[in-house]
């Protein structure tokens, strides 16, 4: 892999203490000194896709609305905001996630009505078939690193970032 390509959210910074190199995933602020690898590009499958990864580890911020199917959560006993409130608030969410403004595990943690929102979003590894399938479309069409833009169930609406 050359040397600049580095996967989706990382950058290359300079450590100001040591003059060392480090790695800043930008959407999770995690850090690290050893470059993180690109998976592999994945085989192509007879069909001439890339291969569909059998599972995929991901975090999701969820905002609710008057239309949810349980508009209820840890949040708000009753949730009244309307689809298009719920809409806006995600991608203000968003903008400030990919600004670096804040960080998606600390927005989750806040703002998701998700009961993950005490894991920081985080939902786990999950193979196809344990989610809605708008939610598994969007989550598997991520590339790691990536941040989805807003996807709508019968839940809610919800930004989807993929962290493996
Ligand atoms: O849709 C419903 O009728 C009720 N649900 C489903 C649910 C409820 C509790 C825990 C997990 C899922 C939710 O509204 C919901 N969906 C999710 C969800 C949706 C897609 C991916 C991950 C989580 N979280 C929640 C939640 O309250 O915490």
């Amino acid at each position: 892999m050359s040397e600049e390509e580095l996967p989706a959210g990382w950058e290359k910074r300079l450590s100001r203490s040591t003059g060392q190199h480090y790695y800043l995933n930008v959407y999770t602020k995690e850090s690290q000194w050893d470059r993180p690898e690109k998976p592999a590009n994945p085989p192509a499958t007879g069909n001439g896709k890339t291969d569909d990864p059998e599972e995929v580890h991901c975090s999701h911020i969820l905002v609710k609305h008057s239309g949810s199917r349980r508009p209820s959560s840890w949040r708000e006993q009753t949730i009244t905001r309307s689809k298009e409130e719920a809409l806006e608030l995600l991608k203000s969410y968003r903008e400030q996630i990919v600004s670096g403004e804040a960080t998606f595990g600390s927005l989750a943690a806040k703002y998701s009505d998700c009961s993950s929102a005490k894991r920081n979003g985080d939902l786990g590894p999950f193979k196809r078939g344990s989610m809605q399938k708008p939610f598994e479309e969007a989550a598997f069409a991520l590339k790691v690193g990536e941040l989805s833009q807003t996807v709508d169930t019968d839940s809610g609406v919800h930004i989807i970032y993929r962290a493996a």
